[in-house]
């Protein structure tokens, strides 16, 4: 491709734009000979800084912002240097990247998820009702990149605006006619996904977090937004939540937005608001799964509105009722038949990460999780609560029915039952993020478990101990230990639990590392948990058998 075909009105270029160019980096250590070398004022580096390197590695341009720097005052008169001077960075690197991989989103239908929680298990959902619909899908998001089978690792959840059009390019080639992609709040305010053309944009919830990032929850929100406002196409779908405070007032915004002609369709859905499109009611939600009703009430909507839709999922907890309802709206938006979506639901395998558990055969229920903000601990906790006082309930009828049955008329109460089912939780918070969260997950640990071990994520450049102690800040109860090595604090917790207690290990979910100062060492919560319950099962004492394994018919309904 030559570089007049990547350039927009507004570049002030000096050069040959005849000159063919191989691709496009932000980062001088990776530049390749014919590549533009887009220079970018970061926080901890300036890109301007770097050009000189970038030249040498073989830059046929370099893009720069005029306010920061001038080609000719610093003697760089590379004579086979393009020079193009731009206001901002980041919007050039986007729109040259759109159009270096020739506009790819116009060629399939992008569906980008933001939110602070949610948005890796709800593109998981899409991505399995599309492909039950016969589509070939391309998925962007934490966890992963995926084209079709291909699997590439993610180091952001949303890359680099070069990276996410080549993907997205490299998705059209291979036949994908959808792609999913998380939408993060850093990725919307550094113009990463700028210059796509989403079709469909989904709303999860907005609670406190990246405010080390963002300063305000106000910054916050209006990230979040933008996807919304300026980068869903006229005629495209927003899904939102409707009850949630933000999603509520991203619809009002949006409606008055509309007023001023543009044709976006609002689609909305709730598990409390009756005023919403798609509703869940009656929801039942166990340690096997959640199902619940499903009522629409949107007349475009290919379905009947007067008919009960029953919805099945192995994912567990209220807040997969959510994932799953914004799901269903993306899906309806694309006039995909109910009952493939009920299908493409149900055949959702668990997100790795997200609610796993750990079955060694142990006699208590092990559980790796990635709520690492205030809201998604709590609700994790909640969870947890709610299915545990479920599962008494249920062993405490079984127990009267048997009574009974024996013809007595008083159920004597155990003692041992009363006792049993705690909720053990072992967490930290990661260095170098908002550390203003920290204190209050202390507080919600301390608050919802029976027992809590306090202990590192992801310290990143900061002392393990200082993060550990800005969440101490926060522990109301004197109901928890500090153990600073997480492999230990994880033994520690299955060493603590007994017959039917819950030990939940939050924060790091899926990650297969352990961030300390600048380095990656291999550490999975979930290895972790195994070895660690291998070591409790090998024990002479132990007993056997899971008590969870009879809970399937267990209702429970209510917030989580
Ligand atoms: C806060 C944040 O998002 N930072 C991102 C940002 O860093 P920055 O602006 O500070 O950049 P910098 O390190 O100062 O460097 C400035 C420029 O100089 C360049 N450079 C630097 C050194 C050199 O030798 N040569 C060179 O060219 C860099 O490539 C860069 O273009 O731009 C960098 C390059 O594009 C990103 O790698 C970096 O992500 C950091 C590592 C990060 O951790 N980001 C996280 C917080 C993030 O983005 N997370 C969200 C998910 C959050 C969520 O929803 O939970 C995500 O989408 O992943
Ligand atoms: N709809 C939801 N509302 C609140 N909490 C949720 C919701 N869905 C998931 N969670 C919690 O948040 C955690 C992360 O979920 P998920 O990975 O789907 O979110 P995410 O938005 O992709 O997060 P990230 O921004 O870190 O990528 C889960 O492990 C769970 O504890
Ligand atoms: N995408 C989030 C993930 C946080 C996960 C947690 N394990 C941590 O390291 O804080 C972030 O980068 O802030
Ligand atoms: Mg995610």
């Amino acid at each position: 491709m030559k570089l007049k075909d990547i350039l927009i009105d507004g570049f002030k270029v000096i050069g040959d734009t005849e000159k063919r160019i191989s691709g496009i980096t932000y980062d001088s250590r990776r530049v390749r000979c014919g590549d533009v070398f887009v220079a970018i004022k970061g926080e901890n580096y300036d890109g301007h800084d770097f050009i000189e390197d970038a030249i040498n590695r073989g830059a046929a341009a370099v893009i720069y912002e005029i306010k920061r720097f001038q080609p000719y005052s610093e003697g760089l008169r590379h004579s086979n240097t393009v020079w193009i001077g731009v206001d901002d960075s980041r919007d050039a690197l986007a729109a040259i990247s759109n159009r270096f991989y020739e506009k790819p989103s116009s060629k399939v239908t992008v569906i980008g998820i933001t939110g602070t929680n949610g948005k890796t298990t709800t593109s998981y959902m899409i991505k399995s009702i599309l492909e039950r619909w016969g589509r070939d899908v391309g998925l962007i998001g934490t966890i992963t990149y995926l084209i079709k089978d291909r699997a590439y690792d993610a180091q952001h959840t949303t890359p680099e605006a070069s990276e996410f059009q080549a993907l997205i390019r490299e998705m059209v080639d291979n036949g994908c006619s959808h792609v999913v992609t998380e939408v993060s709040s850093h990725s919307l305010s550094q113009k990463r996904v700028d210059y796509t053309e989403f079709k469909i944009a989904i709303f999860t919830n907005l609670t406190r977090d990246h405010l080390d990032f963002h300063k305000t929850m106000e910054d916050y929100f209006m990230a979040k937004k933008r996807l919304f406002t300026e980068l869903l196409i006229e005629e495209g779908v927003a899904v939102i939540n409707l009850d949630d405070l933000y999603g509520k007032r991203l619809v009002n915004d949006l409606k008055n937005q509309k007023s001023k002609a543009n044709g976006k369709r609002i689609l909305t859905y709730a598990i409390n608001n009756q005023d919403a499109d798609v509703l869940a009611y009656d929801i039942k939600t166990t340690f096997r799964g959640t199902s619940f009703k499903l009522k629409v009430q949107n007349s475009k909507f290919k379905v009947v509105e007067s008919e009960i839709y029953e919805i099945n999922s192995p994912l567990v907890g209220v807040i997969n009722v959510y994932n799953i309802l914004s799901a269903i709206c993306a899906a309806l938006s694309m006039d995909i038949p109910i009952k493939t979506i009920k299908e493409g639901i149900a055949m959702t395998g668990l997100v790795k990460g997200r609610f796993e558990k750990v079955d060694m055969g142990q006699d208590f229920l092990a559980v790796v999780d990635y709520a690492h903000t205030e809201d998604a601990l709590e609700r994790l906790l909640l969870t947890a609560r709610q299915l545990l006082q479920a599962y008494r309930f249920a062993e405490k009828t079984e127990e009267m029915m048997k009574v009974k049955r024996q013809e007595y008329s008083v159920c004597p109460e155990s003692e041992e039952n009363e006792k049993r089912g705690r909720i053990i939780t072992v967490f930290g918070c990661g260095g170098n993020r908002d550390r203003g969260k920290r204190s209050k997950m202390g507080e919600i640990a301390a608050r919802l478990s029976d027992f809590v071990i306090i202990t590192s994520d992801n310290p990143r450049n900061e002392s393990p101990r200082a993060i550990i102690r800005d969440i101490e800040k926060g522990m109301v109860r004197d109901n928890y230990i500090v153990i600073p090595d997480r492999n230990v604090a994880i033994s520690m917790a299955v060493e603590l639990a007994s017959s039917g207690d819950i030990v939940l290990v939050a924060g790091k979910g899926h990650e297969d590392y352990q961030e300390i100062e600048g380095k990656k060492y291999d550490f999975s919560d979930r290895v972790a948990l195994e070895n660690a319950i291998r070591r409790t099962i090998n024990r002479p004492s132990f007993s056997g058998g899971t008590n969870y394994k009879g809970t399937q018919n267990i209702d429970c309904t209510g917030r989580c």
